[in-house]
């Protein structure tokens, strides 16, 4: 993919740091990116060597840098002390596109102004093998070009939706924001249970992990519900049934699912509570 402009990524973590692999991946050109990252490791080494630049702070960003989109990835928590410090971009040509959970568009608009176009969107991990889904909402400064490139951004990684009321973002942060991480929990519990099953450690978070991954890839591929996926493992007075019928109890997995879900939903509301500096 190319993007009109140049890009300048704040926040080279995690997540910043998946998006970046899946654009680079999907053939980004590295000269058009910039990074801003505070401390050295051996990833910025590898992006510099891939010709990406990489600068600790905003202070050490050449005078000419004039980037089409700022993508915002540090933790809620350090936003309040930063945000204010790229103001100096805030213009119509520019889209800010976040990616920080709970962080809302009123309160990037009180940070860079009410004119400043926002995007703001919740990615997942598995955007760095092309594999993402993202929801995005935006403000009403940002055009439909600007619209359309963060959404070829996310698109670029993986899957899309956009929706107009922003408060489902709260919800959206909890099921497919986080949701990779319940995922690799299902695997490492699997694998606890296997071993406890008397499985050699090795071979049970083997068939854990290669489980989950060909579920997911099945799931991706196949036409029919989860649930029908489900049935078709499931043999009529056999193993599966069993350990369903532990797992779809009135107090198994969905009441416990719900209640993480919930939870997370709420403290994505409260990391939006805080005001810029
Ligand atoms: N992780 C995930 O799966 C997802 C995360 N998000 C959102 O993405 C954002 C980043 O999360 P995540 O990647 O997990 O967090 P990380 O801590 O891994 O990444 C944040 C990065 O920003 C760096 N940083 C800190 N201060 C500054 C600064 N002033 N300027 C530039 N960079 C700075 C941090 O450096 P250092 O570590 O050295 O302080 C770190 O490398 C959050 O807002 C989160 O809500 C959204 C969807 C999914
Ligand atoms: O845990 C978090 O707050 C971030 C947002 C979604 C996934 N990780």
């Amino acid at each position: 993919m190319k993007i009109n402009g140049s890009l300048l990524l704040i926040g080279c973590g995690k997540m910043g740091g998946a998006l970046l692999e899946g654009w680079l991946a999907q053939g980004v050109a590295p000269e058009a990116v910039t990074v801003i990252e505070p401390f050295e490791s051996p990833v910025l080494e590898g992006l510099r060597a891939r010709g990406v630049a990489v600068v600790k702070a905003v202070t050490d960003l050449p005078e000419a840098c004039d980037p089409a989109v700022v993508v915002i990835a540090i933790k809620p928590q350090m936003m309040d002390a930063t945000i204010g410090d790229y103001r100096l971009f805030a213009k119509a040509s520019t889209v800010f596109l976040s990616i920080a959970a709970g962080k809302t568009l009123a309160y990037f608009q009180s940070a860079l102004g009410e004119e400043a176009p926002i995007v703001r969107a919740m990615p997942n991990t598995p955007a760095a093998v092309g594999r993402g889904m993202t929801v995005l909402c935006a403000n009403g400064a940002a055009s439909a070009p600007q619209r359309e490139a963060c959404s070829s951004l996310l698109s670029a990684v993986g899957e899309t939706a956009w929706v107009e009321d922003e408060s489902l973002l709260d919800a959206v942060t909890a099921v497919s924001g986080g949701g990779p991480a319940y995922v690799f929990l299902l695997i490492e519990c699997l694998a606890q249970a296997g071993i406890e099953a008397g499985l050699p450690s090795d071979l049970a978070e083997r068939l854990a992990r290669v489980t989950v991954a060909g579920s997911g890839e099945l799931v991706h591929q196949a036409s029919e519900a989860p649930s029908q996926l489900r049935k078709n493992v499931t043999s009529p007075a056999g193993t599966t049934l069993e350990a369903l019928n532990v797992l779809m109890a009135e107090d198994g997995l969905q009441p416990l699912m719900t209640r993480a879900i919930a939870a997370a939903t709420r403290r994505s509301r409260e990391l939006g509570q805080s005001e810029p500096a």
